[in-house]
Order: structure tokens, then C-alpha cells, then sequence
């Protein structure tokens, strides 16, 4: 499958890393830039200019989350990435401010054989499906532009996790990284490499999505290559960041928020954030056996420490007493972010609430399994049976039907 997905990622890209490089150095090499720089040029005037500062030129977040030039950091990880979420929400905001200006956008050109932005989407609606089988049913409920941009969104977070994740991972450097980087400043200046790249240059031209989670979750990829230990949780929490909170900031502008909805923007992206952090804390308590196998620990040192446990007790991969009261203390912090998660789903537009809300029921539900396996998330792998997931689904469909009653009969 990992193999199927990498000729998505880039048909030459397969063979080897080197070829990876090439194909990111050239990235501009089927295009037509200068008519392209014109036509984006007109496309925000056309938006009231808001869509520059979207596209991150005026603002550097990197550079506050990192340090000061002695290099200590002066805000915590929450802090800096809350900086993210309040550009994203400022973003948004501007573009719905300005929705009354007639927009007249032109088309991305896709580079390749097939040529047509249909196409583009319909190669990510197959990755999607073939990857991410109920988050793509549950997409059928959004409007086909909604739908559409999700996936291409969903495709390139996937192609980026396979950057270190995926078969040639062990081919991948900081500098491919930077490559990868490149290309996705193309992306959100309409310069597209490949089809999947312009279908997500089209998404990112439609919708008010900033770049910044794009880049940081590249900056997670450089964090896994650097990095194998995490000292304390501020520094877990800037690694889920980027990584999966990412994801959350990058779907909601997409997704939409409720007209009805009396939250504030910047509640409900930090709902969508919260729902990326839990998200990956599960998938670290459910894969320490795995991660431990690969030389990885994420858990942060410092709490293993004052459980009286280390890295040796992980190799090691012995249930006692100290690890399932350690278990216990990392379960209830995931489970406090779906808490803070679960207020910002019934924000979101109606038809985009059913998938948010199967993702969370379904990736909480794996703490549950992790319990049930009397902490032993060494050797046993924390899984949602087919028969709790058809119950977690039903459940998100009543909880839907609830909430949609509610407002109805309030509207009334
Ligand atoms: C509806 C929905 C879930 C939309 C998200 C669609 C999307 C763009 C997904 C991209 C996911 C992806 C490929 C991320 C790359 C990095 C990564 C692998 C992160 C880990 C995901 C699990 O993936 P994996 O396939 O490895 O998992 P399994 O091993 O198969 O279990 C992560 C753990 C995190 C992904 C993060 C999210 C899905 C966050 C979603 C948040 C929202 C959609 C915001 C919702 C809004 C509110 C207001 C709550």
C-alpha cells in the first residue's frame, strides 16, 4: 500500500531519495510561471488583498516559536502555537469580511498528462479512500467543493508523512525537507509540481487556509529526523503540534464554522487543535511498543523519571504497577484534549460535523482499548473492533441528531 501511495506522492520519486531531490529542485519545470504570477496577482486584488498576508509573507511564527538569538525560548510550546491558531482565526475572519467582493479566480494549471483540476481532486478522493476508509465516508455529507478540498488537504499531510514515515524514509534528509518545503510555497503561490500538488493550490486559492500549519507540520518531520526523546511535555506538545494539531487548524477553514454558531473563531480553532494533540497523544500510548522497537521514546523523560521508570523499563516493555499508574496519569491528559475538542465540533457547519465527530468518538475509543489491555501497550496494539466502531458511528449519528434538534427547536 505504502508503495501504491508513493507513486501518488511522485511518479519518480520511487526509485530512490536522489531522485526525490531532482524532482523538488525542478519542481517549476512544467509551468508556466510568469503567466501564472499574473493571474494570482489578480486573484488578490480581487480579495481585497487579504489572501498576501495569508500566504504568510508578513509574518514569521517560526521565528517566535523558536528562540531568542541565545537561544531560549521565552513563551511555552501552548503559547507559540496559540499565536498560530489566532493568525488562522484572523485569517478567517478577514476573508468573511470580505465574501461580498465579487470573486472572479482562474484556474490552476496542472502540470502532467491529465490536465483537468477534476481529475487532480479525483486522484485525492482515491488516496483518501484508499487510506482513510470512514473519514472518507464521512466526508460524502460535505458539499462537493468541501469535500474536495479535504482531500487535498488529507493527501498532502499523507505525502508528507510518508516523507518519514514511508518506505524511502531512510533516504530523506533536512534538505529534502527544505525541498519539500519549497514546493509547498509554490503551492500557495499557484506555481503547483505535480497534479496533487495543484489540486491543493487550487484548495489553498478557494479557502482561507494559512500556510503556517503547513510549514510547521514539515518542522515536525525535521523534529522526528533530529529527535528521539522528548524531555518534558511542553516539548510533546510542540512535536503533536506540529504534527497532527496541524491537521486540525488546516481542516477547519475548510470545513467551516456554523452560521448559527455563537463560539468565538479562535474557540473553535483551539477546539480543532486540541482534537490534532489528543489525536497524537493516543497514537503515542497506543505505539510505545512499536516506537521502543525503532529507538524511539515520545513520552516525556522527565514524567517517566518522577514515575520511577525509564527508557531501560520501556526496552524493556514490563507491565507493572509504576507503568500503569504512569499509563493511567497519560491517558487522562489525552482525554482532557478530546474534552476541550468535543466543545468546538457542534460549531462546525452541520455537514462537516459527522466526520470531526467519528474521528474523535473512534481515536478516544482506543484509550479505552489500551484499559482493556491492562496497560500493556508493549505487545498488544490498542484496536477498535469492527463491531465498537459500527457502535461508536451510531453514537456520533444520535449525538448529531441531538444537537441538530436542539438548535432547531431553538431557531423555532
Ligand atoms: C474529519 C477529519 C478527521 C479531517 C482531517 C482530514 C485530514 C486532512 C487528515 C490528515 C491526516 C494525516 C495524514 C496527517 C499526517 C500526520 C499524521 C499521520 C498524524 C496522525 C494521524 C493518524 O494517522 P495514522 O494514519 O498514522 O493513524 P493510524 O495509525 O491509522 O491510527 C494523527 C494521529 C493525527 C491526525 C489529526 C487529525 C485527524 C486532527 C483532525 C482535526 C480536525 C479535523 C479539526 C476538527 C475541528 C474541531 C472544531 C474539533
Amino acid at each position: 500500500m505504502s508503495v501504491a501511495l508513493l507513486w501518488v506522492v511522485s511518479p519518480c520519486d520511487v526509485s530512490n531519495g536522489t531522485s526525490f531531490m531532482e524532482s523538488v529542485r525542478e519542481g517549476n519545470r512544467f509551468f508556466d510561471s510568469s503567466r501564472h504570477r499574473n493571474l494570482v496577482s489578480n486573484e488578490r486584488i480581487n480579495r481585497g488583498g487579504g489572501k498576501q498576508t495569508n500566504n504568510g509573507r508578513k509574518f514569521s511564527v517560526r521565528s517566535a516559536i523558536l528562540a531568542t538569538p541565545s537561544g531560549e525560548r521565552t513563551m511555552t510550546s501552548e503559547q507559540m502555537v496559540y499565536d498560530v491558531v489566532l493568525r488562522q482565526a484572523a485569517l478567517v475572519k478577514r476573508q468573511l469580511r470580505s465574501t461580498n467582493e465579487l470573486e472572479v479566480k482562474p484556474d490552476i494549471p496542472i502540470p502532467g498528462n491529465l490536465g483537468l483540476l477534476s481529475e487532480a481532486y479525483d486522484r485525492c478522493g482515491e488516496v483518501c479512500a484508499e487510506y482513510a476508509k470512514t473519514f472518507n465516508l464521512g466526508t460524502m455529507l460535505m458539499t462537493p467543493e468541501r469535500r474536495r478540498a479535504i482531500w487535498a488537504i488529507y493527501v498532502w499531510c499523507r505525502r508528507t508523512d510518508e516523507l518519514v514515515d514511508g518506505p524511502n524514509a531512510s533516504y530523506i534528509t533536512p534538505a529534502a525537507l527544505d525541498r519539500w518545503e519549497n514546493r509547498l510555497e509554490d503551492v500557495f503561490n499557484g506555481r503547483p509540481f505535480d497534479m496533487l500538488d495543484g489540486a491543493l493550490s487550487d484548495t489553498v486559492s478557494n479557502f482561507p487556509v494559512d500556510i503556517q500549519p503547513f510549514r510547521d507540520m514539515i518542522e515536525g518531520m525535521r523534529m522526528d529526523l533530529r529527535k528521539s526523546r522528548y524531555k518534558n511535555f511542553d516539548e510533546l506538545y510542540l512535536y503533536c503540534y506540529y504534527v497532527a494539531g496541524t491537521v486540525g487548524l488546516m481542516s477547519v477553514p475548510i470545513m467551516g464554522i456554523a452560521p448559527e454558531s455563537k463560539a468565538t473563531t479562535e474557540s473553535v480553532y483551539n477546539a480543532a487543535l486540541a482534537l490534532g494533540i489528543a489525536n497524537q497523544l493516543t497514537n503515542i500510548l497506543r505505539d510505545v511498543g512499536e516506537d521502543a522497537r525503532r529507538g524511539r521514546v515520545y513520552l516525556p523523560q522527565d514524567e517517566l523519571a518522577q514515575a520511577g521508570l525509564s527508557d531501560e523499563d520501556i526496552f524493556a516493555g514490563r507491565v507493572t504497577d509504576k507503568w500503569r499508574i504512569f499509563m493511567k496519569k497519560q491517558i487522562h491528559r489525552a482525554r482532557k484534549f478530546f474534552d476541550e475538542a468535543e466543545k468546538g465540533v457542534t460549531e462546525l457547519s452541520s455537514a462537516s460535523r459527522f466526520p470531526v465527530w467519528a474521528s474523535l468518538v473512534l481515536y478516544r475509543k482506543i484509550l479505552d482499548e489500551i484499559e482493556a489491555n491492562d496497560y500493556n501497550n508493549f505487545t498488544k496494539r490498542a484496536y477498535v473492533s469492527k463491531s465498537k466502531q459500527v457502535d461508536c458511528i451510531t453514537y456520533c449519528i444520535c449525538k448529531i441528531s441531538c444537537a441538530s434538534y436542539k438548535t432547531a427547536s431553538l431557531q423555532r
